[in-house]
């Protein structure tokens, strides 16, 4: 696979873009077909590299899989191979993905054993495990950490219903807890959980496959475990993440862009963070249309001072679009502060920006203010590297938006959770290539 996108930028897109199935809730639906031996046939499936690497990882753990079409996918995992699940070729594979840490739910659930090794996902600060192991303790599991390779243990002898309160809303975490609990004996409750979109599809899954879970939606789910699980179909929920990119992309870009299918109930305070920067978007039906604006002035809060952007647990804005909307705000007309406050090494890209010209100060590893160009004068292309997913497509954006050549390295960072995304921003008349 190549690993570089040479970008021309300047040039002004349009037309429309139907957003891919949400990357986070594809990870947790898909390792939930591992809670029942009947079939699970799920769509709307993104077809990307996470994605498919927890797909294949399910394949050589057992499980059955008819990739029906790219985005539909039938599962039966009637046969696993626990002694696979606990090898060294799992242990390297799903390493490379932080979604796999989400078989062991399921597998403790329905086999009284589950194997962690250190996730992947993004280098974008600490990412800790205490929550999910935390939960299954509190569920009945012992866990054995093996300090060598890094690999947990957990087993039970038969996980119990309990009340537990997390330390944080943790997305992976709350749904790894809820899908061992979703089979225990008695009733769990959740207090703290966490409640994105992903968690409520997963939710209303599990619910179609026999699960009782009160509160969805909320920070307290109180489950009364069953002893069997069946079979069921899902839908993915089109990826909030990837709307908000193409609304950050739109106006940096001066573009007309109408994003179809957009799940616009889903989005919560995603579309107002972006209005908030002085971005006019229009809710028609499911679509978001964006109309091409020449310039995008930030607001500040109610007192006159400078507006600060961010992220917080759902249903707060998601750390996921702080870079997005970071890079967007670098050619707006006015100042914002950017507090990322979950990550500690997510807003390092910076520099590149910087280099391409745009003026923000780093005040420390969490916050930077961008002072908006306000387009007095375009970002200059350069050669760069993606460091992760988020900010890959932030500086995507960036290129497409400055004068002259970009090369951007490492887009295996991008295809991660991107689909196909040089061939539909080039329908939309952008000047990208894979190299
Ligand atoms: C595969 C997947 O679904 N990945 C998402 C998931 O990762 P993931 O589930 O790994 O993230 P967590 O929700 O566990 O939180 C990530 C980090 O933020 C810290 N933390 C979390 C909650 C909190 O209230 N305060 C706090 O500081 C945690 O200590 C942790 O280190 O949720 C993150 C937070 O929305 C997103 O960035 C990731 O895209
Ligand atoms: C951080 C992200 O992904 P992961 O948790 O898979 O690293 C993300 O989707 O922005």
């Amino acid at each position: 696979m190549s690993s570089a996108f040479e970008v021309r930028g300047g040039n002004r897109l349009q037309g429309e873009i139907v957003p891919q199935g949400a990357k986070n809730e594809a990870l947790q639906i898909i390792s939930a077909v591992m809670l029942t031996p009947e079939k699970v046939t799920i769509s709307n499936i993104p077809d990307i590299v996470d994605v498919n690497l927890l797909i294949e990882l399910l394949g050589d753990a057992g499980v059955r899989i008819n990739r029906v079409s790219r985005d539909v996918c039938e599962f039966q995992a009637d046969n696993i191979d626990l002694d696979y699940l606990q090898g060294p070729e799992f242990k390297k594979k799903s390493g490379r993905l932080r979604g796999s840490v989400m078989i062991a739910g399921p597998l403790l659930a329905r086999f009284g054993k589950a194997f962690i090794p250190k996730p992947g996902g993004d280098k974008i600060g600490r990412r800790r495990l205490d929550t999910h192991i935390i939960g299954f303790e509190r569920l009945g599991a012992k866990f054995i950490y093996d300090s060598d390779d890094n690999f947990f243990r957990l087993e039970t002898n038969g996980l119990k219903g309990t009340y537990m309160l997390l330390d944080e809303p943790s997305v992976t975490g709350t749904a790894n807890i809820l899908m061992a609990a979703v089979m225990a004996e008695g009733t769990t409750t959740i207090y703290n959980a966490a409640c994105e979109p992903y968690l409520q599809q997963l939710c209303r899954m599990l619910t179609r496959m026999g699960a009782k879970i009160q509160g969805i939606g909320s920070n307290m789910l109180i489950i009364e475990g069953v002893k069997y699980l069946g079979g069921c179909e899902h839908t993915m929920l089109p990826d909030m993440i990837e709307i908000g990119s193409f609304i950050g992309l739109a106006a940096m870009t001066q573009s007309e862009i109408t994003i179809k299918n957009a799940g616009v109930e889903h989005l919560g305070i995603i579309p107002e963070k972006f209005r908030q920067l002085g971005i006019n978007l229009e809710i028609r039906g499911n679509d978001i249309y964006i109309p091409s604006q020449e310039t995008y002035e930030i607001q500040t809060f109610l007192d006159g001072s400078i507006l600060t952007v961010s992220d917080h647990p759902w249903p707060g804005f998601t750390p996921d679009l702080l870079s997005i909307v970071l890079v967007v705000a670098t050619q707006a007309k006015g100042s914002v502060m950017i507090h990322q406050k979950m990550f500690e090494s997510r807003l390092f890209f910076v520099d590149k920006l910087i280099d391409m010209g745009a003026q923000i100060v780093l005040c420390d590893p969490h916050r930077a203010v961008v002072i908006g160009l306000g387009r007095q004068h375009a970002l200059r292309g350069i050669t760069m590297s993606s460091p992760d997913i988020r900010a890959g497509v932030s500086l995507l954006i960036a290129a497409l938006s400055a004068e002259g050549k970009s090369t951007i390295q490492n887009i295996d960072q991008i295809d991660r959770g991107y689909q196909y995304i040089d061939e539909r921003l080039r329908k939309l008349g952008a000047d990208i290539r894979r190299v």
